[in-house]
């Protein structure tokens, strides 16, 4: 394995997948850290865990052992990926788990900082991450169910998180190639883990480069956009594709705006769906079985959704807790997902990270197999040695058709 990355979510993870792989670097997705050594011919492997809103005790523990796994299959460099949205609460772990990180390596090396996904519109100039051309905290993210963005200055933000000062390293040092010598310059003034603004892929390509060698480096996808040219050299092909042509079910956990559009579409179109309600939850009245055998029912594309609108997310907030509601929706959905898969489901598609995570835990799967794009930041996955598909799709990702359209890819051969 010449590259090792930790994902904090699983469908961030499968993003990363997707660029490494269309990069040409042999990629496996790890469900959590392996218990056995990887495979000879994986020269990226990218272990999933679920930490992103993990309390930072636990989330440093985690990463610790994903990291030690990684080093143990020999990876010259090893990514830690977060969302583009750098999704992280005031006190929340990406500080703590880039400062364990560092520990655990040894190295006094510069650590990037950058989230930077301009495919699909996360910039970051002055320090300060855009989603489009709106400020981070203007762009829906600020009303995040579990992580709200609060704060476009990703310095600040991060600075409430580590112990140490958070370094800055400028568009123009980037493009005037003197980001290298820069990063080393924050490093020795004592900044090791340094903000990095980038706008255009060409700038993620020149930060990837500056940051060679480099045991760990932290990001987006976007920062993997280079990274398979300068470890492997040339790409190749390789990957062979099958779908799966039973039936499919859709899932959806995620509140985001671009979510809720891609509902409203599948409704609009005649896609049967099922909305869930929180307290019927709570007190029992909705059940597996009952979504289950509506899903078979359908005719069209079954959807499954707790989403809703900012306030009612608040109310069951309020009411319920905000653990506890987002515990009972992923439980649900877990559950969900493994009665699909055992009454013939074999195309599943989860939007929101925490859902996917809980639905891919609970299918037990080990390694997932990345296969082709379904939308930006959203590969096809096989789970290995079973006919099963996904679409793990980011809360923010894909056009409004995404439901019925990674249903039909999924399904391609
Ligand atoms: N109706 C609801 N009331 C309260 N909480 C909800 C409701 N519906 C979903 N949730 C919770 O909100 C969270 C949504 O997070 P999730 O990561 O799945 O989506 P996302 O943040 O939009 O996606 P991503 O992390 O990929 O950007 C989940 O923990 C989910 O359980
Ligand atoms: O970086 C992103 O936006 C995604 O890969 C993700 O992590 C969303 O959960």
């Amino acid at each position: 394995m010449i590259l090792g990355a930790i994902g904090d979510d699983f469908t961030g993870s499968s993003d990363l997948g997707l660029t490494l792989a269309n990069g040409g670097l042999r990629t496996t997705q790890y469900v959590g850290v392996p218990s056995k050594p990887a495979d000879n011919e994986v020269e990226a492997g990218i272990v999933a865990l679920k930490t992103r809103t993990m309390p930072v005790e636990n989330a440093v523990k985690a990463s610790l052992a994903a990291y030690r796994w990684l080093r143990d299959q020999g990876c010259q460099q090893i990514l830690l990926k977060y969302c583009s949205t750098f999704d992280s609460r005031r006190d929340g772990n990406i500080g703590p788990v880039i400062e364990a990180l560092i520990e655990e390596a040894g190295t006094s090396a510069p650590v990037i900082v950058c989230p930077a996904f301009p495919a699909t519109g996360r910039t970051i100039y002055q320090g300060h991450l855009f989603v489009g051309d709106r400020l981070l905290s203007e762009s829906g993210m600020e009303a995040h169910p579990l992580t709200p963005m609060v704060d476009p200055d990703i310095r600040r933000w991060l600075g409430h998180q580590t112990k140490s000062p958070v370094g800055h390293l400028t568009l123009d040092d980037i493009r005037n190639g003197k980001a290298r010598e820069a990063l080393v310059s924050e490093t020795n003034s004592g900044r090791q883990i340094i903000v990095c603004d980038a706008i255009s892929d060409c700038d993620l390509k020149a930060l990837g480069k500056a940051a060679e060698g480099f045991p760990l480096i932290t990001g987006g996808s976007g920062i993997a956009i280079g990274l398979p040219e300068l470890l492997i050299g040339t790409t190749h092909s390789f990957a062979s594709w099958r779908g799966e042509k039973g039936p499919a079910l859709a899932i959806a956990g995620s509140c985001s705006k671009t979510t809720r559009t891609q509902i409203a579409y599948h409704r609009e179109n005649g896609g049967a769906q099922r909305r869930i309600d929180v307290s019927a939850l709570f007190d029992g009245q909705e059940t597996v079985n009952d979504v289950i055998n509506w899903a078979m029912a359908q005719t069209t594309l079954p959807l499954v959704y707790t989403s809703d609108d900012p306030q009612v997310i608040k109310n069951n907030q309020q009411k319920f807790g905000t653990e506890k509601s987002a515990q009972i929706v992923e439980n649900f959905f877990a559950q969900l997902a493994r009665a699909a898969v055992e009454a013939g489901f074999v195309r599943l598609i989860t939007a929101g990270g925490e859902t996917s995570g809980a639905v891919v835990e609970a299918l037990e799967a080990d390694t997932l197999e990345i296969g082709p794009t379904i939308a930006v930041g959203v590969p096809a996955l096989r789970v290995s040695g079973r006919n099963l598909v996904l679409a793990l799709k980011s809360g923010n990702f894909g056009a409004e058709n995404f439901f019925t359209h990674a249903a039909q890819k999924l399904e391609e051969t």
